[in-house]
């Protein structure tokens, strides 16, 4: 599957421009600002129906513009797949699949399997543990639609049993046989994303540690580790003993809704202990794993996008991870770097070719 042509209108800082891809290496440049990471952007539309960065489609409608239209041409499967995303002011996103409407964004994602690198998922390392679960259900989401189902089923149970632990805070009163029944919904919904990601994990960790190794050529020891506290626990057996906490917090301390990831170089936590480029690699490595995770399951190449990859890696971790993603194992790929002749002098290195766009101002000049 890869991206044959890109068009958009009105599109961030973008009047119109329409670009022609090569199947293997695409690269954007040019200065700060110019617009190379918003052609990424774009193309995540067309993959994800939103954007990477920001949750508010209007604010990507060119300042001063009514709407904005994105188009892509695929070809997949060797047929050729029209998507485009059109977003007009104070109107619902319209997005179109060989000229018709789809009724539920839900049922485009995972069909463009693609993966984003961007410098903005150092937050998957140093913030909170959401961001980390977010990642695993971004993953596990493009492969299988029904995750992303029992999510919503589960956060809305969850809502139903802290507005019923509230209830009992406020009023005083407490029937066990309603929570009983709001508990037993939990554990089985609970349940079911648990084995789903424990499931996931098993075999997720191996490839990070494979990529990892490739990157870094084997110079750090690092650990990806999946925590649940239903690893130790059943879920009812959870509920029962954070009963008297969750009535005091007036919300549920224990479940799913907790589970995390844990990061470590040479067995501490990489938040803290890790420089910059071991984050960097670390991230990407994860990255590239949820790339083979959906490779493996799709059956075809995803889209890669790599966003400022250069920044922060030495010259041997950019040339091992170049080497890596222009191999057999991965298909079409788009870069963003500033220097024109660094991207020119690392894919010379590797003998791999390389179409350049050079961006200026929202212009492209093939
Ligand atoms: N809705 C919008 N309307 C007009 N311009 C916008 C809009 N959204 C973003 N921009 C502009 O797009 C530019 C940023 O583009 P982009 O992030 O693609 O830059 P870049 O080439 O990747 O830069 P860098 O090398 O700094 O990462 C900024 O100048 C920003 O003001």
């Amino acid at each position: 599957m890869y991206l044959q042509q890109l068009s958009v209108i009105n599109f961030k800082n973008y009047d119109e421009a329409e670009l022609v891809f090569s199947e293997g290496v695409n690269a954007f440049t040019g200065n700060n600002g110019a617009g190379k990471t918003n052609l990424l952007d774009a193309i995540h539309y067309l993959s994800l129906c939103k954007s990477y960065f920001n949750p508010i489609d209007s604010q990507q409608i060119k300042q001063g513009a009514e709407f904005f239209i994105v188009t892509g041409m695929f070809s997949k499967n060797n047929q050729p797949e029209a998507v485009a995303c059109s977003v007009k002011r104070n109107q619902k996103k319209q997005f179109k699949r060989n000229k018709k409407d789809y009724q539920r964004l839900a049922d485009h994602i995972g069909f463009l399997p693609l993966v984003m690198i961007s410098p903005y998922d150092i937050s998957i390392i140093t913030e909170g543990s959401e961001e980390r679960r977010k990642f695993i259900d971004n993953v596990i989401s493009q492969t299988d639609n029904h995750y992303l189902d029992e999510l919503i089923t589960y956060n809305k149970i969850l809502n139903n049993r802290n507005a019923l632990l509230k209830q009992i805070a406020d009023t005083g009163k407490f029937d066990p046989g309603l929570l009983e029944i709001v508990d037993e919904q939990l554990c089985t919904s609970g349940n079911r994303i648990f084995e789903r990601r424990r499931n996931f994990m098993d075999g997720f960790v191996e490839i990070f540690n494979r990529h990892y190794d490739f990157i870094s050529d084997n110079a750090e020891r690092v650990e990806l580790v999946y925590e649940s506290q239903l690893l130790t626990s059943s879920f009812e057996q959870l509920l029962q003993n954070s009963f008297s906490r969750d009535k005091a917090l007036e919300r549920t301390t224990a479940g799913v809704h907790k589970d995390d990831l844990q990061f470590n170089i040479h067995g501490m936590p990489m938040k803290k202990f890790g420089s910059q480029g071991q984050q960097k690699s670390f991230l990407i490595a994860l990255k590239l794993a949820q790339y083979t995770f959906l490779y493996q399951q799709k059956g075809f190449k995803p889209l890669l996008l790599l966003d400022d990859i250069f920044d922060k890696l030495d010259d041997n971790r950019v040339t091992k991870l170049m080497q890596m993603v222009s191999n057999n194992d991965f298909g079409q790929v788009f870069i963003t770097d500033t220097g024109v002749e660094r991207v020119e002098q690392v894919f010379n290195k590797i003998g791999v070719a390389v179409k350049l766009f050079k961006v200026k101002g929202g212009a492209i000049d093939a």
